[in-house]
């Protein structure tokens, strides 16, 4: 039967990279998109300004909307500091199988909690479930129309404080224009554009920046 594109990724990690190391794992995937089969994951150049953020931000609790293969989530957990814990949400239970793979792979399943299911429902029951207090740093990568909705819910539950950051991909390509809308004009953040192209291509698509006033 016929291979996914997820499954071909995960084939050219296990193939390319090194068992334990992220960077690697990266850099197969990153290959791979690049020369074999483009896939829908942050990316290389994108990636480059999602890890300053992660950098500077040096957070204790990540939030990730959006596994897919498990790209970003190697990417930041990698960057994590030592008890830091990154929890994932991914709606598509065949790419969270994937990514599941991708994650262990990289050798960082202690820091990643990976969980299946509609962000909806799973942000009101962060607290309850995982013991999150408020997330330091959330990324932004599932669905394009849940980007704002998701953000008011977790204003709601409690679960930003004042500096938290939120990170949102592809702002520009396919385009949150209501969640841009928001954030920008919104009281209660202040917004940066980092201006960038859709992964493995010359098209524009950037990162938005948006911190939390409280
Ligand atoms: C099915 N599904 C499960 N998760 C998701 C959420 N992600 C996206 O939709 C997404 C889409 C694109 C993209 C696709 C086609 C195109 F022509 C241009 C851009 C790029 C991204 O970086 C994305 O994150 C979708
Ligand atoms: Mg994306």
């Amino acid at each position: 039967t016929q291979s996914t594109r997820p499954q071909r990724l995960l084939g050219a990690v296990q193939k390319n990279a090194t068992r334990g190391d992220p960077r690697s794992v990266v850099r197969a995937i990153d290959h791979f998109c690049r020369h074999k089969e483009w896939a829908m994951n942050v990316g290389d150049e994108k990636g480059c300004i999602l890890d300053s953020v992660v950098s500077e931000v040096n957070p204790a609790a990540v939030l990730e909307l959006g596994t897919y293969c498990g790209y970003s989530t190697v990417r930041i957990a990698s960057l994590l500091p030592p008890h830091a814990k990154l929890i994932t949400l991914e709606f598509n239970p065949d790419f969270a199988a994937i990514a599941r793979q991708v994650i262990a792979w990289a050798g960082l399943e202690e820091k990643v909690q990976l969980v299946e299911g509609a962000s909806g429902d799973w942000i009101p029951k962060m607290k309850e479930q995982f013991g999150v207090k408020t997330f330091d740093l959330v990324f932004l990568d599932h669905w394009k129309d849940r980007y704002l909705p998701d953000t008011k819910l977790m204003e709601e539950c409690g679960l930003l404080r004042k500096g938290s950051v939120l990170l949102a991909d592809n702002v520009i390509c396919p385009g949150t224009p209501d969640y841009l809308e928001y954030v920008r004009s919104s009281p209660r953040y202040t917004s940066q554009y980092f201006k960038s192209h859709l992964e493995y291509t010359k098209v524009e698509d950037g990162l938005e920046k948006s911190v939390f006033l409280g």
